[in-house]
């Protein structure tokens, strides 16, 4: 069993690009000092291990002067993306931020692109999803627990040995840098520092596996966990899906471990994906009638997301919405519902579907702000928007018993299926997240099999594989409904050809199988 292989082909040697020019200023004139977000955000300073010390861009922690304050030569700190990369990191573990938010907001604030803004982003996102890799390396290395490390010291040094273990940065390159930012934040942390990533730089990456992993033999749950930087509980929840197969489960952990790429949905009727691809420079999607990919870029800017014609959408999630629309169905077939639409991806896909097949969908969002999502997500397209518990479908007399012709739950759940979009999530996950979850999902499926009439159909969606959030609660609702449902095949209502849809009724989606994020999809039918 090998350990993590990711390493990027980029080079980043801080020799080759120094831009002393451009580094950060954070002096109480200049741009940073009165930015909210950065430095000096209010609460900055209010959390222990953060606030207190100097901050980035002060020249007095920056290295200018040594101990006995006589003046060495002002070497460059940090160069920006580096920057950039710890202040995300940063915010993610002090402010709960989410990377996939903080990250591109930075990144623009700091006017980085190109080659610098795809270093800063591997940076941030390498150093988040490896974390509990890099950690247990990082405790060994010390020789003391990770959590007994300065936090802002700990974000330095997880940066710094991303780069050693995972880039191509040469060794010296990510070692003095990783000196030159913690002396930003930590001036007396710097000898630490220096010894902690030599120690680091003495080891690959598979090394450290051998070193550190328990044996693939005795405990693979415990080896891949560590080898491949998942929580155990998450690794087991995904072999479990995957019916024991380890193999398989090595595969989705190093999938989870790449950079997806975007997807886009041109919406049914208003954008032809071949043309949208052309424009984009992007490609028509493998699977989704709809999809397009894209390497990178900011896909917010294209004229055709802009102009609502297409969204922001994994390949996944439109083929699951889609499914639903063409499931074969006896009967009337005009009133649409999605039970859980907040912030409107699958209920814009729906729309322009309803469009043009003259039906309407009623899409309904618990919370005010999502609501809000959806009404903008869904402009121009036959959709009403309900802001309102979807559990009182059924009894509510805006969402009557037995009044809707096909209705989706694509319900809330812990999102393990989406881990390699946000580099974060794996290490919030709780186990404890589960009971209530799969509570309120069991309580949303029960109310669309009340509020769809006989003959209708009801498509139950996860971006989770976990099984409690599949496959029981499934079966638990359907049980519970008090109305007969049946399953219905949703194989064949995927496009022809697609591999690895397993043995019915419902459908698992894999990143390593499909190219998309993993969702779960069944569909039932009420008596
Ligand atoms: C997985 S997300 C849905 C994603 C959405 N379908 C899309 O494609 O953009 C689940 C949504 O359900 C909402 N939700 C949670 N509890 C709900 C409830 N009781 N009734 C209605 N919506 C609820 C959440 O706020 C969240 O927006």
């Amino acid at each position: 069993m090998t350990g993590p292989t990711e390493r990027p082909a980029r080079r980043y040697d801080e020799q080759r690009d120094p831009r002393p020019d451009r580094r950060p200023e954070r002096s109480s004139g200049g741009p940073r000092g009165d930015r909210p977000g950065y430095g000096d955000r209010p609460g900055y300073g209010d959390r222990p291990g953060y606030g207190d010390r100097p901050g980035y861009g002060d020249r007095s922690a920056r290295g200018g002067e040594d101990r006995q304050g006589s003046r060495r030569p002002v070497r460059p700190a940090v160069d920006l993306p580096r920057h950039v990369a710890y202040q995300a990191v940063a915010a993610v573990h002090r402010d709960d931020a989410y990377a996939n938010l903080v990250l591109p907001a930075m990144l623009r604030e700091e006017g980085l692109t190109g080659r610098d803004a795809a270093f800063a982003t591997e940076l941030t996102y390498g150093s988040l999803r490896h974390t509990g890799t890099l950690d247990a390396i990082l405790t060994d290395a010390a020789g003391r627990d990770v959590a007994r490390i300065d936090p802002p010291v700990r974000d330095a040094l997880r940066l710094g040995a991303y780069q050693l273990l995972h880039t191509r940065v040469p060794a010296h390159a990510a070692v003095s840098s990783t000196v030159d930012l913690v002396r930003t934040v930590a001036v007396s942390a710097t000898g630490f520092a220096n010894a902690v990533m030599r120690e680091v730089s003495s080891r690959d990456a598979d090394a450290w596996v051998a070193k550190l992993a328990p044996s693939f033999e005795t405990d693979p749950i415990g080896h891949l966990a560590l080898a491949y930087s998942h929580p155990q509980w998450i690794v087991r929840s995904f072999a479990e899906a995957l019916g024991g197969d380890l193999g398989e489960t090595t595969r989705l952990l190093i999938e989870n471990n790449e950079r997806p790429p975007v997807h886009l949905c041109a919406r049914p009727g208003l954008a032809d994906p071949v043309e949208l691809a052309d424009r984009a420079g992007g490609a028509p999607g493998a699977f989704s009638p709809y999809a397009v990919y894209l390497g990178g870029g900011a896909p917010g800017d294209l004229p055709a997301v802009v102009e609502g014609r297409a969204h922001v959408q994994d390949e996944g999630s439109q083929l699951v919405a889609t499914a639903l629309a063409v499931a074969p169905l006896d009967g009337p077939d005009s009133h649409w519902l999605d039970l859980c639409a907040g912030p409107g991806g699958k209920a814009a896909l729906l729309g322009a579907l309803a469009a043009q097949r003259g039906a309407r969908l009623t899409a309904v969002e618990v919370t005010e702000h999502r609501a809000r999502l959806v009404t903008q997500a869904t402009r121009g397209l036959p959709v009403d928007v309900l802001h309102t518990d979807g559990r009182t479908a059924g009894t509510d007399p805006e969402l009557p018993e037995g009044h809707f012709d096909r209705v989706l739950v694509d319900a809330p759940c812990t999102g393990l299926g989406a881990l390699r979009r946000r580099p974060e999530a794996r290490w919030r996950k709780q186990p404890s997240d589960l009971p209530p979850l799969t509570r309120l999902q069991r309580e949303l499926l029960v109310a669309a099999l009340r509020a769809v009439r006989p003959g209708g159909l009801v498509a139950y969606v996860t971006c989770s594989p976990h099984t409690v959030e599949t496959h029981v609660t499934v079966t638990e609702a359907a049980r519970r409904a008090g109305v007969p449902a049946d399953f219905v095949d949703a194989r064949p209502l995927l496009p022809a050809g697609m591999p690895g849809l397993g043995d019915g009724p419902s459908v698992q989606l894999w990143p390593h199988r499909h190219g998309t994020d993993a969702m779960f999809l069944a569909v039932l039918r009420r008596g």
